[in-house]
């Protein structure tokens, strides 16, 4: 089975990518730009084509959240045009496409975790491109899986993990806010469910598993606890650690604004793949110790 994924240094691909080096009968190979440029369409059916893919793993994407409130052209080209090129690259060729979509998808206002037939509602403009692209997906390619998750995080690329541990090295104490709450996902975990969802299409021709899914860390947290799990499981190690003060989000101005809770239930996943993504702290601990050893 050979799976194709989009962006080559991002931090899903790199992760399938390792995965798909340990595992026998899967090759992943990554495509990114210049070959395949989201925001250039014309570049994508003939890249993906020649990558031969037996499915298609749509990775990439502009996830720079405050920065596509600046860019919202750029990120809707991405995010909605491009993500829709590639389902109909994968249509071309006769193969599903693995679609990944995000919690920012969400309003925020639910009580509990969001369902996948929970209604959506953006509250900024990277959420808005990412809600467009899983309906370009669909329109594109009927055979689409359209993974949602949440709070990214592992040894590759930018990502929270990584700049809390920075952040600690060279002060005594960090503000985080503590009144946003979802589920840190590490992308080895998404690596591993893709893989592990991809095997079932790819063995189960007829089968029509398409449709939206969560998936994102067991258990749930919210931006401070999560940073103060990475920072003490990084003194554990003999890493860097700092106080973590809690604040609330009008503390913590940005641009853009982000669900207060994008809680994501991943029942629905772990009912027709027979799988799930381990709870967060263990996944946490794990990154951590990669990034610092
Ligand atoms: N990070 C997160 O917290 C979350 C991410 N997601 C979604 O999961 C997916 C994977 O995220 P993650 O691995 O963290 O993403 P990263 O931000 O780590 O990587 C994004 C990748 O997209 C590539 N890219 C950006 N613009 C283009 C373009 N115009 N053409 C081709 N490639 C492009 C980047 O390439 P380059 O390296 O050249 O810049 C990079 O490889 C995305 O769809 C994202 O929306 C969902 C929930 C949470
Ligand atoms: C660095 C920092 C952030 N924060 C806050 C800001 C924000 O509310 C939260 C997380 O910060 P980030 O910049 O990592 O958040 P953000 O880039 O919004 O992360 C999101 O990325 C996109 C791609 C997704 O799809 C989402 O699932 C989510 O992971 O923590 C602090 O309170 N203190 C700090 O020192
Ligand atoms: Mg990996």
């Amino acid at each position: 089975m050979r799976l194709v994924v989009t962006g080559r240094e991002g931090q899903v691909a790199a992760s399938l990518l390792e995965a798909g080096r340990g595992r026998a009968g899967v090759e992943v190979i990554a495509i990114g730009r210049p070959s395949l440029d989201l925001a250039k369409p014309d570049t994508v059916i003939d890249a993906i084509a020649a990558a031969k893919p037996d499915i298609v793993v749509s990775a990439a994407a502009y996830t720079a959240v405050d920065q596509a409130e600046d860019e919202p052209d750029l990120a809707f080209a991405v995010n909605a045009v491009g993500a829709g090129k590639v389902a109909e690259a994968a249509r071309r060729l006769g193969v599903p496409v693995i679609h990944l979509s995000t919690d920012y998808v969400f309003d925020g206002s639910a009580a509990g975790a969001y369902v996948e037939t929970d209604a959506t509602g953006p509250r900024c403009v990277y959420g808005a491109s990412k809600l467009a692209g899983e309906q370009a997906v669909a329109a594109a390619n009927p055979r689409h899986l359209i993974l949602r998750t949440a709070w990214v995080y592992s040894p590759f690329g930018k990502n929270f993990v990584k700049t809390m541990l920075r952040l600690a090295a060279d002060r005594d104490e960090i503000t985080v806010v503590a009144d946003q709450w979802g589920n840190p996902t590490s992308a080895l975990d998404i690596a591993d469910a893709i893989l592990h969802a991809a095997a079932q299409l790819h063995g189960n021709k007829g089968s029509d598993a398409s449709g939206i899914y969560h998936l994102a860390g067991a258990g749930e947290t919210n931006w401070s606890g999560f940073a103060r799990h990475i920072l003490d499981t990084s003194r554990v190690l003999g890493g860097p650690w700092a106080r973590v003060r809690d604040i609330a989000t009008m503390d913590y101005p940005t641009k853009a604004r982000r669900p207060a809770n994008s809680r994501l239930s991943s029942t629905k996943f772990a009912s027709v793949f027979g799988s799930n993504a381990p709870d967060w702290r263990q996944s946490t601990e794990a990154v951590v110790h990669r990034v610092l050893v």
